[in-house]
């Protein structure tokens, strides 16, 4: 099996995890878009969704599938998303989309964190996935040295066409921190989090996946947490 075929049986088995009249927290990459295409099969059944990203908002209207701003909604049943890395307690690395922040926001009103992802993204240590960074402009050459301190070789994300600063969603640019060995995510996250001008950090772990459905040439896979 390819890896998209992978990718495309867990988002079809986390169909099984949508709930009914609800509103669905939507992730963004290309596993989240085989999941939107997927929902779109189903959109009768749910009230609307919850995008984390610009491009993952226009993919579901595009299908005609509802889409809530999240300051409208008070709570989110599940919120469905792939990763970059993901370990054996659910703690992931996120953000080689670029929607680090506004996932992690939606994440954290949904009562559920389902991860999907194609078997390779299972790992024992976060950290081979350079670990990214969402931060405010000014304070980006001021963030990469306490990022170096801490041991990994930052380095500004860019345009694919040019040198300069890629820019988020949300105005942000991203720092893509190389060569960390992740053995304590949720203390590298609360202090990530704590560097001034951090807008948010890809390490999910504080808040990481309650199940994962790992896409495998055995099938798919159901990790719980
Ligand atoms: O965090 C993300 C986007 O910010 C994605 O979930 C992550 O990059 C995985 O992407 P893909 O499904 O394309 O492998």
């Amino acid at each position: 099996m390819t890896q998209d075929e992978l990718k495309q049986a867990t988002a079809r088995a986390a169909i099984d995890y949508v709930v009914d009249g609800e509103i669905i927290g939507v992730g963004t990459g290309s596993t989240a878009n085989f999941f939107i295409d997927e929902l779109a099969k189903i959109k009768h059944r749910i009230k609307g969704t919850v995008a984390s990203s610009e491009a993952t908002a226009a993919r579901l209207a595009g299908h005609g599938i509802p889409v809530f701003d999240l300051n409208d909604v008070e709570s989110i049943a599940v919120y469905i998303d792939g990763a970059d890395e993901i370990n054996a307690q659910g703690a992931m690395i996120k953000g080689g989309g670029a929607a680090l922040t506004r996932e992690k926001i939606v994440a954290s009103v949904s009562r559920r964190f389902v991860c999907i992802a194609d078997g390779s993204k299972l790992v024992e240590t976060l950290g081979k996935f350079a670990l990214p960074v969402e931060v405010l402009p000014m304070a980006r050459n001021a963030v990469m040295r306490r990022l170096a301190a801490l041991g990994g070789q930052p380095k500004v994300r860019t345009k694919a066409s040019s040198d300069e600063a890629f820019v988020t969603d949300n105005g942000g640019n991203l720092i893509d921190v190389a060569g960390l060995s992740i053995t304590d995510p949720v203390a590298l996250e609360t202090q990530i989090n704590a560097i001034v001008g951090v807008v948010a950090v890809g390490l999910f772990a504080a808040r990481g996946a309650d199940v994962c459905l790992l896409g495998t040439a055995d099938g798919v896979r159901k990790l719980e947490y």
